[in-house]
Order: structure tokens, then C-alpha cells, then sequence
């Protein structure tokens, strides 16, 4: 059981390599996230932090340890139900966007609500619906290559949330935008942020911690530092976290997610 924690982790390793190639990408780390938090994971360069998210994700198998996302233990389950439980469960957004370059903005999000069976109306419905969010609604008939990179992100972003997911995990989001566009990126996180949506970020943009409300450093695979950011908020408003119902409620008109 995971109490009210989105994701939970114990004993979380994940090596590479082995004898004296072996390499402990992620060593032995508990973590846990609990409902609406916006998390930012920083550290050097090779410290672990996108082996980390993958293993949150289910986009990659441990070596040792557990991870939990909600109740559902994923370290051992199968590729098909994992496949399943990233599909309704996670969003993920890349530092390269991962867009499918053949359709539009709009087919882009409304992309994983088809693969799950909804009906084109009502994922057309709503992938437009979070374009208007990003900002993007004048440009969903628009190709990726028509878009520039922070619109790109944008429209990922969109993608990431289109299946109201549990969490919301980013690797290096803005590592491939320009500082306009960053700010742009980091702007919609803080709202993502502010309407209570569970959030995983991975950087090297100090920047994040505008955005997030719990900041953990790594170094060689583990944690040298986990603290709380006082007044998270690109907008200032001080309004720090929301919890419980108003976090939720705020989700539900914002972004029409559950919490
Ligand atoms: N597929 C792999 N095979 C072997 N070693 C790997 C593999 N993937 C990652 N590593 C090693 O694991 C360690 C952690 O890599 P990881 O990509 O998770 O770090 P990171 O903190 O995300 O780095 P960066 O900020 O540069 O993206 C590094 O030493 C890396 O070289």
C-alpha cells in the first residue's frame, strides 16, 4: 500500500555494466511523492537523474528494489499491463518532444485517447481543449515542423496531459529551447503546478525551482540533498501548494484532471 503517494520507491537500483565497467546509475533510493507535488530532480551531469525518471515511469526495469505508482506495484509487472498503466497513468514530456512529425499539433495529443479507445469526437474535444491551455489553439492543424521549438514542447505538454494522468514526469523539458521558450515551458509547469497536478522534473535549469515545491539534488546514483522550496510560484502569489479539495477542484476546472 501507498497510502496517498503517487509514486513510491525502495531499495530503487539500477546498474549497468558489470565487474569493473559496473556502473550504479540509481543506488538503493526511497523516495516518495505524494499527491500535487511538484518535484525537481538536479544534479551533475551522469548522476543518475534520467535512469531515475525512467524507473519511475515504467519506462525502465530495475535491477533491484520496488516502485509503486499509486497502488500498482510496476517493478514486476508485466510489459503488457505496464504498457497499459503508462498509457492511463503517466504523461511524460521529453527534451526532444517525441511529437510524430506526420500530424498535426491537435492528432499529436489527440493521439493516446484513440490508441485507448475514446471516441474521435470526444478526444478531439479534448485534445483541443488542452491545446487552448498551452496556448496553442491557433495552431493545432499545424505540423511540428511548423512550429517552433517552445511551441513544440507545448504541444507535448498538451500530449502529457491529455490521458489526466496520475503524474506528469519531464526529463530536461527545456534542455532543447531557447531562453524565451524556457521561461514560456516553466510558465506552464507552474500552472500545471498551481491546478494540483502531481509533477516529476528533471534538469539543469536552476530555473525549476521556480516552478517546483520540493527540490532533490543527486549525485553518483543517490540523493545528496532533498528539501522543500518555500513559496513555489513563477506568479508569486505566495498561494504555496495546494492540498486536498481546493488542489482538486482547482485540477478539475483547470485542467479537468482527478487528483
Ligand atoms: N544504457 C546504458 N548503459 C550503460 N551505462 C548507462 C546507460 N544509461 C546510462 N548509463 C550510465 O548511468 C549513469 C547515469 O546516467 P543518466 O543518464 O541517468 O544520468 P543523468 O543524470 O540523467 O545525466 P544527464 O544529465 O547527462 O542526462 C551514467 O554514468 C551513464 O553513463
Amino acid at each position: 500500500m501507498t497510502g496517498s503517494m503517487v509514486l513510491r520507491t525502495r531499495g530503487l537500483t539500477r546498474q549497468y555494466g558489470r565487474d569493473s565497467g559496473l556502473v550504479r546509475a540509481v543506488d538503493e533510493i526511497d523516495l516518495d511523492v505524494p499527491a500535487g507535488q511538484a518535484l525537481a530532480i538536479m544534479g551533475p551531469s551522469g548522476c543518475g537523474k534520467s535512469t531515475l525518471l525512467h524507473l519511475l515511469g515504467g519506462l525502465q526495469r530495475p535491477t533491484d528494489g520496488q516502485v509503486w505508482l499509486a497502488d500498482h506495484r510496476i517493478d514486476t509487472m508485466s510489459e503488457r499491463a505496464l504498457a497499459r498503466l503508462r498509457r492511463d497513468s503517466v504523461g511524460f514530456v521529453f527534451q526532444s518532444f517525441h511529437l510524430m512529425d506526420e500530424l498535426t499539433a491537435v492528432e499529436n495529443v489527440e493521439l493516446a485517447a484513440l490508441l485507448a479507445g475514446q471516441s474521435p469526437r470526444r478526444a478531439r474535444k479534448r485534445a483541443m481543449y488542452l491545446l487552448d491551455r498551452v496556448g496553442l489553439a491557433d495552431r493545432a492543424r499545424h505540423l511540428p515542423a511548423e512550429l517552433s521549438g517552445g511551441q513544440r514542447q507545448r504541444v507535448a505538454i498538451a500530449r502529457a496531459l491529455s490521458n489526466d494522468p496520475l503524474v506528469v514526469l519531464a526529463d530536461e523539458p527545456t534542455g532543447n529551447l531557447d531562453s524565451a521558450a524556457t521561461v514560456e515551458v516553466l510558465r506552464l509547469f507552474d500552472e500545471i503546478r498551481a491546478a494540483g497536478q502531481t509533477l516529476v522534473v528533471v534538469t539543469h535549469d536552476a530555473r525549476i525551482a521556480a516552478v517546483a515545491d520540493r527540490m532533490i539534488s543527486m549525485r553518483d546514483g543517490a540523493f545528496a540533498d532533498d528539501s522543500p522550496l518555500a513559496g513555489a510560484g513563477m506568479a508569486g502569489t505566495g498561494s504555496g501548494r495546494g492540498s486536498g479539495t481546493a488542489a482538486g477542484a482547482a485540477a478539475g476546472t483547470v485542467y479537468g484532471g482527478r487528483r
